[in-house]
């Protein structure tokens, strides 16, 4: 099996990351090839761009690829969602000019739009019912409104910290992104497939978990049950020869603070918190 994973762009190091950490160890990639292995015999790496992804997973290059959502719903290609991988978040936006006449989306018809995205950016004004021009650039998409290449755009945007840099407001909500796993259709169900999205959700899962480990007097294990919050009981075994039990839990991240307090104020000892890198449930 292929996988399809972005080459460069800040896409490329959260993927490889994630792959990594999904046990598929990438072995040979120097920089800039744009083929490498990985532990497991049966799964390979291609590098393409975030935006050619789809294109080489619709084409059978790669049976699955990881790329932003943004740039699957604009190739137009039918592909298969498997996970979201909750990372490269970011919005598609209409923005135009602060001090401008455009306060709302209906607002730019009969003006001209610049964008990235041509044909999203055309389905959301045909969406929206509103006529209007669109221009397409490849980059530094914020300038055209200044240089009156364009009234407005459709661009990417998360911090905001480029739109207020370019003195451009939010008019209209288009796409919400993130990066995600997609495959090809015929591909969606392969056995090879499957286990990809089992490690992959195995990675989110652990990702905010702790992994938390005590010494409990053996009297005190009510209490101690009490105070660990969530689904699955814990890992309660015995220590030999002696009146206290070791007690082995997974406990959201968030909730360590409170929980490990709580813990000693019922009497456990030793206790270790500690991460997890993958969890199967
Ligand atoms: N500011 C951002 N915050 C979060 N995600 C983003 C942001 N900008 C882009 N993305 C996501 O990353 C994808 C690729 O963008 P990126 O700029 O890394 O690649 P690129 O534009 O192909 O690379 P380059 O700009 O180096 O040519 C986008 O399609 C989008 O899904
Ligand atoms: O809301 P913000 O956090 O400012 O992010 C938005 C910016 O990020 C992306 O550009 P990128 O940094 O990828 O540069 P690029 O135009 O060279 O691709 C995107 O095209 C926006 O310009
Ligand atoms: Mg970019």
């Amino acid at each position: 099996m292929r996988i399809a994973v972005p080459n460069k762009g800040r896409l490329h190091e959260p993927s490889v990351d994630l792959l990594e950490r999904a046990g598929l160890h990438i072995e040979s990639a120097a920089d800039r090839k744009l083929y490498a292995e990985t532990v497991d015999p049966d799964v390979s790496v291609l590098f393409a761009r975030a935006a050619d992804i789809p294109e080489y997973v619709w084409d059978g290059a790669a049976a699955v690829g990881i790329t932003g959502r943004d740039q699957v719903v604009e190739s137009g290609r039918d592909l298969v969602e498997l996970v979201d991988l909750e990372f490269g978040r970011c919005r598609l936006v209409l923005a135009a000019p602060e001090d401008g006449d455009i306060a709302e989306p209906a607002d730019v018809a009969g003006k001209s739009v610049a964008t990235e995205f041509p044909r999203i950016t055309r389905e959301y004004l045909e969406r929206e019912g509103i006529d209007a021009d669109v221009v397409e650039v490849t980059g530094a998409t914020e300038l055209t409104p200044h240089v009156e290449m364009a009234d407005a755009i459709v661009d990417i945007t998360s911090t905001g910290t480029t739109l207020r840099m370019n003195r451009l407001a939010v008019v209209g909500e288009v796409l919400e992104s993130s990066v995600r796993l997609y495959a090809h259709p015929d591909h969606a169900d392969d056995p090879k497939v499957d286990q990809l999205v089992t490690a992959f959700e195995s990675v989110l899962a652990a990702e905010n978990k702790r992994y938390v480990m005590m010494n409990a007097p053996r009297e005190r294990l009510d209490d101690v049950r009490e105070v660990i919050p969530g689904l699955g009981g814990p890992t309660v075994m015995d220590v030999a020869g002696d009146d206290h039990v070791a007690v082995h839990v997974v406990v959201d991240e968030r909730d360590v603070f409170e929980v490990v307090n709580d813990l000693k104020a019922v009497g456990a000892s030793g206790i270790l918190v500690t991460e997890i890198e993958r969890l199967v449930e």
